[in-house]
């Protein structure tokens, strides 16, 4: 009788073994249809096509008709796949990540980057079109710059977050490093610089040392600089490496720079809120009232709370003369008791305070730019 049993019962363990191992399959042949799903979902967002094709998901049901060989019904078939399509369908809707153009702008290689190249990368001519765009719903991202390590806040950036309802879902640190970019790649043709007043600044003692005499001139962006002299054989861009493959131009010199840790902070912004990691930052911002010692009170439950404060910014609030927002910036995620009591015992202190979002701390870039 025991050996019958054992008989039964290695033959059912043998058999779900065969299960199993079929299900690993058909889990990593889902994964790889999906992954082909998401691909072809890129194309027709490129082509401006819209995700479902009837015509074609009628077509494919028919053919798998034919194919099937039983015991699955024709019903069950059309049931399956119908569930996959749906999952191929809704992986297809890439996100849409906003930035600053024009194509080759750091914002650009810091979306890049934020987002590992996955997406679908969309560009705004200028930071409040970002935003917008979040607000619309018409992209699910935007990275915008907030911080430079040379030149310190980026003040648009912070003003427009007291206009705007969106959450930051993510910071990046860039390294920005400048090349001189030519047509020729001869620096004895060159007779005109273009870039972004910035970007000059940034290269103030390299140009001087290098190229004296030569004449700048200021244009919107580095890779609008970029795109001039693509059409004029006697000018150079101060430009990302990126701006030269897009634009055709040839490196007349790299890394040009006056500051090697020429670092930009950079972050995603969007409607979503981001679950704890562990390893995370919250920003607020607040005004805080028009009494001796306001910003100190609004402060101490920060101290008490023992929370890093990593950054404090000041900006003009715009609606009354000499007050101001406070932009703060600390440790610790809003889903984390003692930072949302914090933040709740800061509120009696502000006459405004809005959270703008607990994401993943980033990594201060030592050596991430990308080429
Ligand atoms: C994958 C595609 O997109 C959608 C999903 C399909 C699928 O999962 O097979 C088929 C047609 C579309 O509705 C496609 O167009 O090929």
């Amino acid at each position: 009788m025991d050996v019958i049993k054992k008989d039964v019962e290695d033959r059912l363990s043998s058999l779900r073994a065969g299960i199993d191992s079929i299900d690993a399959q058909i889990l990593h042949l889902i994964n790889k249809r999906l992954q082909i799903g998401k691909e072809i979902g890129l194309i027709k967002d490129e082509k401006g096509a819209g995700v479902l094709d009837q015509g074609r998901e009628k077509r494919l049901l028919e053919r798998l008709a034919r194919l099937n060989g039983g015991p699955a019904t024709e019903d069950l078939v059309r049931y399956l796949f119908n569930v996959i399509m749906t999952a191929t369908r809704e992986i297809q809707k890439a996100n849409r990540i906003s930035f600053l153009g024009p194509v080759a702008s750091y914002t650009h290689i810091a979306a890049l980057n934020l987002f590992s190249h996955s997406g679908r990368f969309i560009e705004q001519g200028s930071i409040r079109d970002i935003f917008m765009e979040i607000e619309k719903k018409n992209c699910n991202y935007g990275v915008v710059p907030v911080e430079n390590s040379m030149e310190g806040a980026v003040n648009h950036t912070l003003d427009l977050f007291s206009e705007f309802d969106v959450s930051i879902t993510a910071e990046h640190y860039q390294r920005i490093s400048h090349d001189l970019l030519s047509l020729s790649g001869d620096i004895a043709s060159i007779k005109t610089i273009y870039s972004h007043p910035q970007a000059l600044a940034q290269c103030r003692g390299w140009l001087r040392k290098n190229m004296p005499g030569i004449e700048t001139r200021e244009v919107s962006s580095t890779s609008r600089a970029a795109a001039l002299v693509a059409d004029n054989p006697q000018g150079a861009a101060v430009a990302s490496r990126r701006a030269a493959h897009i634009y055709g131009l040839k490196v007349v010199a790299s890394r040009i720079e006056d500051h090697v840790s020429n670092i930009t902070r950079f972050l995603s912004i969007g409607g979503e809120k981001k679950q704890p990691t562990g390893n995370d930052k919250t920003s607020i911002m607040f005004a805080t009232s028009h009494v001796p010692g306001a910003l100190f009170m609004a402060l101490e439950p920060v101290k008490l709370a023992g929370l890093n404060m990593v950054k404090l910014e000041s900006r003009p609030t715009r609606h009354q003369n000499w007050s101001y927002y406070f932009f703060m910036d600390f440790e610790g995620h809003m889903a984390d008791k003692n930072v949302f009591d914090t933040v709740a015992k800061m509120k009696p202190h502000c006459l405004y305070l809005k959270n703008l979002g607990s994401y993943p701390a980033g990594q201060p870039a030592v050596e991430d730019y990308e080429k």
